[in-house]
């Protein structure tokens, strides 16, 4: 069996150096190369602090897709980006993998159509840890019975979205079985702003930045004399590998666009 070949767009960052590091472990895998924002021409082995690998850097992501004929685009860089790298893959015959986070609804609908259009498979994950997906899908049941739920999400410092795509398709799928309610006392007021967090269809999300976390979500419901906390954490990004690798995987199997690893897990 031929090996899946993958382009890695954000190889220096947190994530794409794990995926990096993950596709070289795996032999059914092959890094074809990446895109990255500098190091043009150089290929990965040639920068410090990664692995010593001969697949070549372009920092013009379509000339990347267009040249290396690859399988899948795994997409681990910025919400500024992340949209036009999933969108010129999908025009490029590549089919998209993407962990970054932040897309507008819009986006993703827009995407789905194309994905459609093009007959390609398409995985966008806003977390790529089973334990987070599971935590999810236990919100989404717990929601049935417990309609009154707040999310608190933890994350490192240098985290450009707020609230993290986990929370905010953690509320999603909520909204999908919580009949819609303002929660909290109805007169109650902010005398600081921002006090009582985000608010999605009246669930408030609760974003906490600090050295020394990566990824932390807690979702609390309360009832009458009892709440009930959903809590995952990812202590190191190599918890969001295997879900990337089963992506990876399954995107050949596609022709749709799929949010969410849940779609891909039994
Ligand atoms: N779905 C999931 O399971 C996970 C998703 N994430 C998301 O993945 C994204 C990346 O997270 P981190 O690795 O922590 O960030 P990071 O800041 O460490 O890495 C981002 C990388 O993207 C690169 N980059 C930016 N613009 C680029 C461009 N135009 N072309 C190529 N490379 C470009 C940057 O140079 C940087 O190396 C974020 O959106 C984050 O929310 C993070 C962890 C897990
Ligand atoms: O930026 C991160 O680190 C993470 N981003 C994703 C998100 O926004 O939910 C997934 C995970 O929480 C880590």
């Amino acid at each position: 069996m031929s090996k899946i070949k993958i382009i890695v767009a954000g190889p220096r960052g947190r994530m794409g150096l794990e995926a990096v590091k993950m596709i070289d472990r795996e032999d059914t895998f092959e890094l074809a190369g990446c895109i990255d924002r500098k190091n043009d021409g150089l290929l990965i082995k040639d920068i410090d602090g990664l692995p010593n690998l001969d697949a070549p850097i372009y920092t013009d992501a379509e000339v990347c897709l267009q040249e290396l004929q690859a399988d899948v685009l795994v997409d681990l860089t910025t919400p500024e980006f992340a949209y036009t790298h999933t969108k010129l893959a999908l025009e490029n015959g590549v089919r998209p993998v993407v962990g970054t986070t932040g897309y507008t609804k819009e986006q993703l609908e827009e995407l789905r159509e194309l994905a459609e259009e093009k007959q390609l498979g398409a995985v966008i994950a806003p977390n790529f840890a089973v334990g987070a997906v599971l935590m999810m899908q236990f919100s989404k049941w717990a929601a049935k019975h417990f309609p009154d739920v707040e999310i608190i999400e933890k994350h490192h410092d240098q985290k450009l979205d707020a609230p993290s795509g986990t929370a905010a398709k953690t509320a999603e799928l909520i909204q999908e079985v919580r009949p819609s309610h303002q929660q909290g006392h109805p007169d109650e007021k902010e005398t600081i702003e921002g006090a009582r967090g985000a608010d999605v269809d009246g669930i408030k999300i609760h974003s906490m930045r600090l050295p020394g976390l990566v990824a932390h979500q807690e979702v609390v419901f309360g009832g009458l004399g009892q709440t009930l906390t959903i809590k995952h954490d990812s202590h190191h990004r190599e918890s969001f590998m295997s879900g990337v690798k089963l992506a990876a995987e399954e995107v050949m199997k596609l022709d749709v666009l799929v949010y969410g690893l849940e779609h891909l897990l039994e």
